[in-house]
């Protein structure tokens, strides 16, 4: 196919497309300005309170969209599609703008009519006969790019502008990237809400990316829908939560929720790190199990018949029939159809004293009687209802549950018969038993564990839908803890089992899936790495065939002679100092990437030298523009410039320490500097 004509790609003043495409740009400016005012203005009606606040939410909602990101250009393509007479223009930007008369200036790039601009292509123009991208510069339009598509003219995704804009270097938290999502990328983002998808893509292939355009693509489309049940975003840590947290926002999605599965269990104060064989059986999917039993096992027979008081008479019922009130109940609690038909604990105890109180009402009925509902209401509350419930179908705290599980050998190996061994079961036991279960040591596996009990105990509101992104290496009941939040909506899964750093790690994604209760959830792959340069790719592939044999390698879309450095050096610190220091004064953010152990003697030597450095944390804090990150929190992040401090020492501080690595050398946008004074992993030596 013939290639793109070439276009001016700098400011041209005295052409008249780059003048006709400028004015509209300040037209479309103009008009955001008007909305804003406009959105300011609306008048509070006042018919309720309940109407005013939902108004006001509302306004400031949409005063929080049109705010966002003032310096941005309010579009950044066009597409000219064939009209009845004239061909017909979109402008295409973050969000829609249009004119006093209500007539559109700018399409949102979700919009339906936006599609084409994303996936038509010479051979399938979809209507378009031209699609045009913009350059800018500070804010200004400088230069624009056309393909000709009805011609045969497309550029396959090489032109310019959109290789500038593709390999322009990141720094500071991530950015959007709705003018150049890429075809195969746009298929996810616009894939249906009711669809389920796990994305199984390299590093930088722009799994987080698309992830988060997905959310915003969704509540666009579907907002009435999804404005009930509301979005839910799942990260690792909160580094990478703080990393990411610009973009929903700068898309004008300001109410999407963004979690930890640590802040989501958070039911118990976490206090303390479990040995890691106990985190792989805490992390089991067995354990459901365990608690399932030990929850519904504590409901007794009832052994003998109950007197009730109804409106101050009195009634017998007997053992027989509470046993099958019993029963009845414990059945839609642990055999329902699906999930959603279950009967919770705390409500199966509810309807248990509802149970005997409406019996009673029928019994006086039988007699004449014609008690209100209020009285019945009285009964179920009463001290003889509440008695017999608490013995037969006792109340029950989520945290003392496991609390006695693992203080009560004989409790635990009643509920883990069959299910676990005598010493997993002993792997679980606390020997020092707490003074209250307040003040156990709890640690975040069992924070899931609880989590677990209070989701069986009570219905867990669901999301419409979620995004779990690092997946890979969630524990099964980590990822129970996320389906519980999903109710009956949908998930986008994103992941790359090259990247699987925890205990769990699985070879393929078909034990996350079903343990994030989508078992058929198709795989689509992302190969196109458009992060790292293709040289440090390169280099950290040589890991795949050892962390990940059946996963294809990713292709950098890029590649930067120089982008990689290897320095093998007697003494780490002199070599460390200078390396940063030459990084730390180039534009961007530099990363000083080491184990977990060494932070502190890294950012020691880095401060000796009289560089300014802090170490990157998880408390949420934003990072510094020289950062020295652990190797356990770098995981989702990047910088323009990596150095990667003795590898050996990352691969041997944990046991998938290979794969840490991998996830390590995948960091870098333009620079990659390995200082290394053991020696290199085998696989990484030529
Ligand atoms: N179509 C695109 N246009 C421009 N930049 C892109 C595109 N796709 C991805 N990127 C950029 O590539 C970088 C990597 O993207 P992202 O972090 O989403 O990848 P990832 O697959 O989640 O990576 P990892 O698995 O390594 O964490 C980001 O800076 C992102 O903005």
């Amino acid at each position: 196919m013939p290639p793109a004509p070439a276009h001016p790609t700098a400011a041209d003043p005295t052409d008249p497309v780059l003048a006709a495409e400028r004015d509209h740009l300040a037209q479309a400016a103009e008009c955001l300005t008007s909305m804003r005012a406009a959105a300011v203005a609306v008048a509070d009606a006042g018919v309720d309170a309940w109407a005013s606040e939902r108004l006001g939410a509302a306004r400031s909602e949409r005063l929080l969209a049109l705010a966002a990101d003032p310096g941005v250009p309010a579009f950044f393509g066009r597409t000219d599609a064939a009209g009845d007479t004239d061909p017909e223009t979109f402008h295409i930007g973050r969000r829609h703008v249009r004119d006093a008369a209500g007539d559109p200036v700018v399409i949102d790039w979700r919009a339906p009519m936006s599609r084409p601009f994303y996936q038509a292509s010479a051979t399938e123009p979809q209507g378009l006969l031209r699609r045009r991208r913009f350059g800018f510069a500070d804010g200004e339009l400088t230069s624009y790019e056309d393909e000709l598509l009805a011609d045969g003219q497309d550029d396959g995704g090489t032109g310019e502008l959109l290789r500038q804009e593709i390999e322009r270097p990141r720094s500071g938290p991530m950015r959007d990237i709705v003018a150049t999502i890429q075809p195969d990328q746009d298929d996810i983002v616009r894939a249906p809400l009711a669809e389920s998808i796990c994305v199984q893509g390299a590093p930088g292939t722009g799994k987080t990316a698309v992830g988060l355009h997905r959310a915003a693509y969704l509540l666009y489309t579907h907002g009435d829908q999804l404005a009930r049940t509301g979005v839910l975003v799942v990260g690792p840590n909160r580094a990478f939560l703080r990393y990411i947290e610009q973009v929903l926002p700068a898309l004008g999605e300001v109410e999407v929720d963004q979690a930890t599965v640590a802040s989501l269990t958070a039911r118990v104060t976490v206090r303390a790190q479990d040995e890691p064989a106990v985190a792989v059986l805490k992390g089991d999917p067995r354990m459901a199990e365990v608690l399932r039993r030990a929850l519904w096992g504590g409901i007794r027979k009832p052994t003998d018949s109950v007197q009730v008081t109804l409106s101050g008479r009195k009634y017998r019922i007997g053992e027989d029939r509470l046993k099958r009130f019993v029963d009845d109940l414990r059945r839609a609690g642990t055999s329902g159809v699906d999930e959603q038909q279950l009967v919770h604990y705390a409500a199966g105890r509810e309807r248990l004293a509802m149970g005997l109180a409406e019996y009673a009402r029928r019994l006086k009925e039988a007699g004449g009687g014609s008690p209100t509902d209020a009285e019945t209401r009285r009964t179920a509350r009463s001290a003889e209802v509440r008695a017999f419930c608490d013995a037969v179908w006792p109340a029950v705290d989520a945290g003392g549950l496991v609390h006695d599980l693992f203080t009560d050998p004989e409790r635990l190996a009643r509920a883990a018969r069959g299910v676990l061994t005598e010493e997993e079961q002993a792997l679980l036991h606390w020997p020092k038993p707490p003074r209250s279960v307040r003040a156990a040591r709890w640690t975040a596996a069992d924070a899931v564990l609880v989590d677990e009990v209070a989701g069986m105990l009570e219905r867990t509101p669901g999301y419409g839908h979620v995004v779990v992104d690092e997946a890979q290496d969630l524990s099964p009941m980590e990822c129970r803890a996320v389906a519980r939040r999903l109710g009956a909506g949908s998930l986008t899964v994103l992941g790359d089992l090259a990247q699987a750093t925890s205990p769990w790690s699985v070879a393929d994604w078909s034990q996350t899936l079903t343990a994030l209760g989508r078992p058929a959830t198709a795989v689509r792959p992302l190969t196109r790495g458009y992060r790292v340069p293709g040289e440090v790719l390169d280099f950290a592939n040589r890991l795949l065939p050892a962390i990940a044999p059946g996963l294809a390698a990713a292709t950098a879309a890029r590649r930067e002679p120089g982008a990689l450095q290897l320095r093998p050096v007697g003494t780490l610190a002199g070599p460390l100092a200078e390396v940063v220091g030459e990084l730390a004064a180039r534009p961007g953010s530099t990363g000083v990437v080491c184990a977990d152990a060494s932070v502190a003697e890294v950012v020691g030597v880095l401060t000796a030298a009289g560089l300014d450095v802090a170490p990157l944390t998880d408390d949420g804090s934003a990072p510094a523009r020289v950062s020295v990150v652990p190797a356990g929190l770098v995981k989702g992040l990047e910088f323009d410039h990596v150095v990667v401090v003795e590898p050996a020492a990352i691969v041997a501080a944990e046991p998938r320490g290979l794969h840490r690595l991998y996830v390590v050398l995948t960091r870098a946008v333009s620079s990659l500097v390995v200082l290394h004074h053991a020696d290199l992993p085998g696989l990484l030596v030529d």
